[in-house]
C-alpha cells in the first residue's frame, strides 16, 4: 500500500536502483518513474526494466510525482533542488537517501515553496557497490530508514513516508538532523574514513619499501579493502557535508587511539585485554538483536544480491 499514485526517483544509481526494485517486489501500486544524468545509467535502468519511465530530464521526471527521492551524491542537492522546487506539484515530498541529513536541511529548505513538503530520509542500508546494476530488492528489509522532518512539517506528510519505507521492509524513526549526524560519524562515516586511511597506508608502504604488501593480506585488511572500494563521489560529498561530527569523532578516536598506544608502549596487558573483551561482548550484543547479515534467522535473503 502506498498514498503515492507516482513516486519519481532521482539517481538509478545502488540505493535508487534498490528503490525502485523494492517498490515492485513489494507490490506497491504507483506509477514509478526514474531520472538520471548519466546516458549509460539511463540505458542500464532501462535494459533492466525498473520504472515505468525513464529519463534524463529531471524536470520532466518530477512535475507530475507525488513523492520525489534524491537518490543521488548530497553535492547534488543544491542544484537538483534549484532545478525541481519551482516545478513541482503542489502538495508533494520532496524526499532523499543521503548518508547526511544538517547539510541537506540547510540546502534544500529555502528552496521549497510554501505547498510543498520537505521530509529528508536515510536508509541505514548500502554496499561498496554502485550503478543500477547493483541494486537488490531485498536491501531494505529490516534496516533502519531515519526521517528527518523540519518542525512544522505536516505530521499526515510524515505518515505516508513511514508507511512507504515501512511497505518496503524498513523500520522508521525520526530524529533531529544534528542527531543523525552525530550518530551516522562515529558509526559509518569514521568507519569509511580509517578504511580508506589503511589501505592508502598500506600502498604507500608498498611503495616506499618496493615490496609486496597488500598479496599477503587475510580476513581483516581485506575486510577494510571492502569498504574502502567505495564510491569517491559520494563520500567526498558525505564528509565535505559532516565536517562538525567528523572532526568531533576524529578527536575522540586519536584520543582512545593514543591510549591504546600507550598501552602497547608500557606493557599494559590488562588495559589492552580489557577493552579488546568489552569490544567482543559488543559484537556479541548486535548479532544477538539480529542487526546483522551473519545472523542466519535475520530474515535477509542474500538470493539476488549481484557477486
Ligand atoms: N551506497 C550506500 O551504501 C548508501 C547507503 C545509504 C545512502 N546512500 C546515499 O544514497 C545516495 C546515492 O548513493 P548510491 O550509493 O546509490 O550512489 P550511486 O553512485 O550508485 O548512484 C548515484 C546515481 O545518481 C546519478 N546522478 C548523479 N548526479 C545526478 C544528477 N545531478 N541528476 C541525476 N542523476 C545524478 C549517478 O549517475 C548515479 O546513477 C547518496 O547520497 C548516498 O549518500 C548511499
Ligand atoms: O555496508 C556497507 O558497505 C555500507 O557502507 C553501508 C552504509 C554504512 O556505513 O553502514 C554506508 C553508508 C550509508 O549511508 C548507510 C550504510
Amino acid at each position: 500500500m502506498t498514498d503515492f499514485a507516482q513516486i519519481t526517483l532521482i539517481g538509478m544509481g545502488l540505493i535508487g536502483s534498490s528503490l525502485a526494485r523494492a517498490i515492485r517486489s513489494h507490490g506497491l501500486k504507483t506509477r514509478l518513474v526514474g531520472c538520471d544524468s548519466n546516458p549509460q545509467h539511463v540505458a542500464e535502468a532501462r535494459a533492466l526494466n525498473l520504472v515505468d519511465q525513464i529519463t534524463s530530464d529531471p524536470i520532466d521526471a518530477v512535475k507530475s510525482a507525488d513523492l520525489v527521492i534524491l537518490a543521488t551524491p548530497v553535492g547534488s542537492y543544491a542544484d537538483l533542488g534549484a532545478r525541481l522546487c519551482p516545478v513541482m506539484k503542489p502538495g508533494a515530498i520532496l524526499s532523499d537517501v543521503g548518508s547526511v541529513k544538517a547539510s541537506v536541511v540547510k540546502t534544500l529548505q529555502p528552496l521549497m515553496r510554501d505547498d510543498c513538503h520537505l521530509i529528508p530520509g536515510h536508509p541505514v542500508a548500502g554496499t561498496e557497490q554502485s550503478g543500477p546494476k547493483a541494486g537488490f530488492s531485498t536491501l531494505f528489509d529490516g534496516r533502519w530508514c531515519i526521517l528527518t522532518p523540519p518542525e512544522n512539517t505536516a505530521p499526515e506528510k510524515v505518515r505516508a513516508l513511514e508507511k512507504f519505507w515501512q511497505a518496503i521492509g524498513s523500520t522508521v524513526e525520526c530524529m533531529t538532523p544534528d542527531h543523525h549526524d552525530m550518530v551516522l560519524a562515529i558509526t559509518s562515516h569514521l568507519p569509511h574514513l580509517i578504511a580508506y586511511n589503511i589501505v592508502g597506508t598500506a600502498r604507500h608502504l608498498e611503495e616506499v619499501t618496493k615490496s609486496e604488501v597488500i598479496k599477503y593480506s587475510a580476513g581483516g585488511f581485506r575486510d577494510f579493502t571492502r569498504i574502502a572500494a567505495s564510491d569517491p563521489t559520494m563520500w567526498r560529498d558525505v564528509f565535505l557535508n559532516n565536517k562538525d561530527a567528523v572532526l568531533e569523532m576524529l578527536g575522540r578516536f586519536t584520543e582512545d587511539l593514543t591510549a591504546l598506544q600507550r598501552s602497547i608502549r608500557y606493557d599494559e596487558g590488562d588495559k589492552l585485554f580489557d577493552l579488546f573483551d568489552r569490544t567482543r561482548r559488543i559484537r556479541k550484543q548486535i548479532i544477538d538483536a539480529g542487526q546483522d547479515e551473519d545472523v542466519p534467522d535475520f530474515g535477509r535473503h542474500t538470493d539476488d544480491i549481484p557477486d
